[in-house]
């Protein structure tokens, strides 16, 4: 792996507090998210999950700052996170929506970096290099239409790098690849992870891959939508397909999962019970330290350092 790349390590905290979300105005008003409050320490891999249409893709483009929240407070490295930080890349849902036809492969992995003033000599370094890193050295040269769907998701992940952001947001980064690329995309994020020690927030609709790849998993649910809860995952560094997806803490936590999805889904439909986070109550547990109120990994960033525990959030009923 790429080792000499820079990212600055994993830059700094992001952090959510009281975030609401509403599209649209008076009749058509739809508020999508409310009082959500997150905290994502530099090196953590976080996973986001909840139910579909519950808001994930809208709570990345928040972190991305391409959008902004109605109200609460994005913050990174402790400043107002008002637009795109340098810092922060973001890897979408499609490649086949977000590579370019018609330019190369190279070009296309260098091609935001122009907007960024980086020079021509300094893009297709950068270019080749993360290419390397991502397993595609020999096809900077080719259109992304001669490469196989998992190919070009490689080079949309490439591309992701090329920013040499400490801070790598993915957006259902998997979701169009056969389930064979989709395991070796997994592997490779987490060993680009290892090795640039890079930030991941990363979200997806498989609880699976949310267990396997994070640190956290947080579930995202309700109506409107806020955190349901902070899973640690105490499944250690070293990941495998087959022996880490076999073992019973993997099985247990998906299962936790995907009971409380079930649950959240259910309370949005308006059939289930209340389902509230301790970690985004307007008034926390006097005893807590505000890391813990925003549902952040105080204390340690949970990396395979204990028992799987809720660390906030807890359902309540
Ligand atoms: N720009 C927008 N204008 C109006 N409504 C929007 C906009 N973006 C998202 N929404 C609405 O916000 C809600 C959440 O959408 P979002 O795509 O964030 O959910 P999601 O959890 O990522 O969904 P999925 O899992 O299906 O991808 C949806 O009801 C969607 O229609």
């Amino acid at each position: 792996m790429q080792r000499h790349m820079k990212t600055g390590g994993g830059g700094s905290s992001l952090v959510v507090e009281d975030v609401c979300k509403t599209f649209g105005h008076g009749a058509d008003e739809h508020r999508v998210i409310e009082g959500l409050s997150l905290r994502v320490d530099p090196g953590e891999f976080v996973c986001v999950v909840g139910p579909s249409g519950a808001g994930k893709t809208t709570l990345l483009r928040c972190l991305s700052g391409l959008i902004r929240p109605t109200t609460g407070t994005i913050r990174y490295g402790g400043e107002l996170l008002t637009r795109p930080h340098a810092d922060i890349a973001v890897v979408f849902q499609d490649y086949r929506g977000s590579l370019l036809p018609w330019m190369r492969v190279r070009d296309n992995v260098a091609f935001p970096l122009e907007g960024m003033g980086v020079k021509r000599a300094e893009r297709n370094r950068r270019a080749e290099e993360c290419l390397g890193a991502v397993g595609l050295a020999d096809v900077g040269d080719k259109y992304p239409w001669q490469l196989s769907g998992g190919m070009q998701q490689r080079v949309a992940i490439a591309r992701g790098l090329a920013y040499e952001a400490p801070v790598l947001l993915m957006d259902e980064p998997f979701g169009s690849v056969d389930a064979q690329s989709r395991f070796d995309l997994e592997d490779l994020t987490l060993s680009l992870r290892a090795s640039l020690g890079i930030t991941v927030v990363l979200v997806t609709h498989d609880i699976d891959e949310a267990v396997y790849l994070g640190d956290r998993v947080v579930v995202i649910g309700g109506r409107p939508t806020t955190v349901v809860d902070n899973l640690v995952v105490d499944l250690g560094a070293d990941r495998d397909q087959i022996t880490t997806r076999a073992d019973h803490r993997f099985t247990d936590l998906r299962t936790r999962v995907l009971t409380m999805i079930r649950e959240a889904q259910a309370q949005a439909q308006g059939e289930g019970p209340t389902v509230r986070s301790e970690s985004t109550s307007e008034e926390p547990a006097p005893d807590r330290s505000p890391g813990d109120a925003m549902g952040g990994a105080t204390g340690g960033t949970g990396r395979g350092d204990g028992p799987a525990r809720e660390k906030t959030g807890r359902a309540v009923r």
